[in-house]
């Protein structure tokens, strides 16, 4: 391959005692491009992205980050992956106990070293990009709303300049306009950075902004994957019915599992 992948998974399994979630993942995501992975609940969407975290070890198969394979990596080798990645977890997951400007500069100062009064000033410029002013750089995360949280979890993502963003399921918890805005920023620090990006999501109004690219998880396999212009005209029906949200078509729901 001229372009390898930057991230890549191949045949990933993973099962938790009898419940096989992921059977055989295939998925690659290009420098520079966007990944969305949707799937409905309980579909192994989370399951995938910590397995590329290390948060999970798979069953079988590997997954390589710049061509190292993350499954078999050395702790520093781990920790090397980490430091040129950026992750905008679900429910932002601020630490309450530090003010706003100290969570975007937490990686800047325990992870590269920077003296706290530099990582300020970055970490302010990184809220603005986002949308924020300098007024709320010294207010705690607690007393900011859902979508502010969010957009500060978005500053702290891309305040080291990753070369890799993972957003989990980032319009979850906020209204439709904020879920845009947020949408409109991914794509906006995404694009500045040159980063790639996997995202998971259900959400496909925010798939479309986001992505170059989908993958579908179904049954614990990517069951199409191609790009989002290609998404409402494919000849897939498990995808349509999903994209249209419609109860009735292929999908099983399997409600005890959910
Ligand atoms: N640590 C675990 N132990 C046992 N089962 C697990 C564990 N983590 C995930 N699962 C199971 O794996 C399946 C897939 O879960 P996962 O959280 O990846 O789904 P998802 O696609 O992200 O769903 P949602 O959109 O609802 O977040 C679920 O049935 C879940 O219960």
């Amino acid at each position: 391959m001229s372009n390898p992948a930057k991230i890549s998974l191949r045949n990933v399994h993973k099962a938790f005692g009898p419940k096989k979630v992921l059977q055989g993942v295939d998925l690659d995501v290009a420098p520079g491009e966007s990944v969305a992975i949707i799937g409905g609940s309980g579909t192994g969407k989370s399951v995938t992205l910590k397995c590329v975290l290390g948060l999970l070890t798979p069953d079988q198969g590997s997954i390589t980050v710049d061509g190292i394979d993350m499954t078999d990596a050395s702790q520093a080798e781990r920790d090397a992956m980490l430091a040129k990645t950026g992750m905008l977890f679900q429910g932002a997951a601020l630490f309450d106990s530090l003010s706003v400007w100290e969570n975007v500069a937490f990686g800047l100062i325990e992870g590269r070293g920077m003296k706290p009064r530099d990582a300020r000033d970055v970490a302010i410029a990184r809220l603005e990009d986002v949308g924020l002013g300098s007024d709320v750089a010294n207010m705690s995360p607690a007393s900011l709303s859902g979508g502010m949280q969010k957009r500060v979890g978005l500053a702290r993502a891309i305040a080291t300049e990753p070369e890799i963003l993972f957003f989990d399921e980032p319009t979850t918890g906020i209204d439709p306009i904020m879920g845009d805005v947020i949408n409109d920023l991914i794509v906006k620090c995404t694009r500045e950075l040159g980063a790639s990006a996997m995202t998971i999501t259900h959400d496909m109004a925010s798939a479309r902004k986001i992505a170059d690219r989908v993958a579908m998880l179904y049954q614990g396999k990517i069951i199409w994957d191609g790009p989002v212009s290609e998404i409402d005209t494919a000849d897939n029906p498990y995808l349509q019915q999903f994209v249209a949200g419609d109860i009735e078509g292929p999908l099983e729901l399997d409600l005890k599992h959910l």
